[in-house]
């Protein structure tokens, strides 16, 4: 290990849902220098592949698909990088390492030379050729028989993932991807964790980073899901793990390889350069919020949230995302949980229900819709707008673990207004914080300190209404760039600047933020609506009312129906 110098610097490249941000950070104290985002082309796209894409006719896609494009990644690194590095004023000469971290799961299904199947001829017009956002979640059929399965098997690993796995991730994903398209799985060579797909790209190495493989992977104790675990699931799936899964391990903030003359090209590095072992956004972000020792939550708060704390041993939590070892930082025990919707209920709000006079309003005073619907909705009592909303517009990751459940809100009349069903939203999103960090507590998992960073920590009334809801203190990271200041402390690491994560934490981490103590008066009031929340939450989540699963099905039906031509006389199961 060589001592960081006064004049290096290294790279963190945060690949987020719509856009990737690159940072420039210095080596020696973690100086944030200059940054850019580059928007990815084509965003999410849920609805159809567009003729740009399929070189022919669009192509319309199901309900709860949520596909991207592996090209948009690649011009991030060609992008956003050289600008964050004209943004800093630095050489480029000065730049020892590069890291990345990335959504997740988000799959790429590719050749063995690591070519998504979405770039190869005769697949361009194929949807399950293109890569699998993390909120995809069309894949829910197979995640419950997965579940079902490992549940009457005992599998071990599956207390590890608190009882159930999601349809966020790699099994059930490639699942879904065998079971409607044989042909393209018959053709998928490689299933790679998009974190892992770039790094490859960057360093010409394919090294399956630990966070991904444990937490979305199922790998646990060295050992993934057995073959014969998934011959019983489908009989073609039996060799799902050795064919197109397994593939070395590298381990966190380790080095996977140095950055290729074709990768130096595109983002104007050295070529040479340590690159990374890939990583997640939300696990990346421990060490950005100096936030490694046991008990301390991080909230990493942006379109989701996920939250990542470190243990001591490993315990079960029921509807946790998964408990991994060295799953944030070598040595402790990662577990993570996770709200799958939290800014995209909010957008999701603000982009189909405000009405226009709100815009304009927001407009003349130099105001972001957001920050105008927050400053109207922030002086109201406690449960003045007579409100309860449950957070699941993007189904629930935690701890229901069930992605066909869909969001209500009860209590609006003719008096509701636009900001009245933004704040019980942003409630919502809090209701379920709390019932998580609830799972936590009550497995002896004890959640000492909440940290929330991420996109989000820039609404103070929001880490308010957290701290009131929790009834605990809430501290920001003092940092907007905490997952891609993470990566950069990780590309030190793997550049040989610190001898460990610890350290490079501790000298690059980011200065403490502002903390939010909760306010009594409001911390009793809402004690009483979370009572309610919680009412509604286990009426329609846990089975006493299936009417959210059943308005699926029908959705499901009635969006095949109207894609078939009339009086094509089709049959559809319910
Ligand atoms: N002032 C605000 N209050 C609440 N939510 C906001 C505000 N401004 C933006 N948002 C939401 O924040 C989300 C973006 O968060 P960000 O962390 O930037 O993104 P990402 O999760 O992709 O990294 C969007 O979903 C948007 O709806
Ligand atoms: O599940 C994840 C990590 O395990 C996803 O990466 C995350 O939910 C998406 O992150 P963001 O909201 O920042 O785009």
């Amino acid at each position: 290990m060589s001592h960081p110098k006064e004049n290096e610097y290294v790279i963190g490249v945060d690949f987020g849902t719509l856009s990737g941000r690159a940072l420039v950070v210095r080596v020696s104290d973690g100086r944030e220098m200059g940054s850019a985002v580059h928007p990815y082309p084509h965003a999410v796209i849920t609805s159809a592949l567009t003729s740009d894409l399929t070189g022919n006719e669009p192509v319309r896609l199901p309900v709860d698909w949520a596909l991207q494009v592996p090209q948009d990644y690649r011009e991030v690194l060609q992008q956003a990088v050289p600008q964050a590095i004209a943004a800093a004023g630095i050489v480029p000469d000065t730049v020892v390492g590069i890291a990345v971290d990335f959504t997740a799961c988000t799959m790429i299904p590719t050749l063995n030379d690591g070519t998504p199947l979405c770039e190869v001829d005769g697949l361009l017009a194929e949807p399950h050729a293109y890569a699998k956002l993390w909120r995809h979640h069309a894949a829910q059929a197979q995640a419950d028989r997965i579940n079902e399965l490992a549940c009457s098997r005992n599998e071990p690993w599956l207390a590890r993932y608190g009882g159930l796995i999601s349809s966020e991730w790699e099994f059930a994903k490639a699942l879904q991807l065998l079971e409607e398209a044989p042909q393209v799985y018959a053709q998928l060579e490689r299933w790679v964790e998009a974190a892992d797909w770039i790094v490859w790209e960057l360093c010409g190495e394919y090294v399956r980073n630990a966070c991904t493989a444990g937490y979305k992977g199922m790998l646990q104790d060295g050992h993934y899901p057995s073959s014969d675990f998934c011959a019983e699931l489908n009989p073609d799936f039996a060799t799902f793990v050795e064919d197109k899964l397994d593939q070395p391990i590298g381990q966190l903030a380790g080095r996977a390889g140095t950055l290729t003359s074709e990768a130096a090209e595109w983002t104007g590095l050295r070529e040479g350069i340590a690159v990374a072992v890939g990583n997640v956004d939300a696990h990346v972000t421990a060490p950005a919020a100096r936030a490694v020792a046991p008990g301390q939550m991080v909230a990493i708060m942006g379109t989701s949230t996920c939250h990542v704390m470190n243990g001591a041993a490993v315990l079960e939590v029921p509807g946790m995302c998964g408990a991994v070892e060295g799953g944030i930082v070598s040595g402790l025990w990662g577990y993570e949980a996770g709200q799958s919707g939290v800014g995209d209920i909010f957008a999701w709000f603000v982009e189909n229900i405000v009405p226009r006079s709100y815009y304009d309003a927001a407009e003349s005073a130099g105001l972001t819709i957001h920050e105008h619907l927050t400053e109207l909705a922030k002086d109201q009592e406690v449960g003045q707008h007579g409100l309860i909303a449950l957070d699941w517009h993007s189904g629930n990751r935690s701890v229901l673990v069930d992605h066909e459940l869909s969001s209500v809100i009860v209590g609006q009349t003719l008096a509701t207004r636009p900001e009245d069903v933004y704040r019980a939203l942003l409630e919502a999103t809090a209701f379920g914080a709390r019932t998580i960090v609830e799972a936590f507590n009550n497995s002896d998992v004890p959640v000492k300190e909440f940290i929330a960073a991420g996109g989000l920590i820039r609404n103070s009334f929001l880490m308010q209404v957290y701290a009131d809801i929790l009834n605990m203190p809430v501290r920001t990271i003092g940092s907007t760039q905490g997952p891609a200041l993470g990566s950069a402390i990780h590309a030190a690491v793997a550049a040989g600047a610190y001898p460990d994560i610890h350290a490079a934490s501790e000298a690059m981490g980011a200065a403490a933020g502002i903390v939010y103590e909760p306010i009594p008066y409001n911390v009793a009031r809402y004690e009483e609506l979370f009572a309610e929340y919680t009412a509604l939450h286990d009426y329609f989540g846990r089975g006493a009312n299936t009417v959210m699963h059943r308005l699926k099905r029908f959705q499901r039906n009635a969006m095949e129906r109207a894609a078939q031509p009339v009086g094509a006389g089709i049959i559809l199961t319910n």
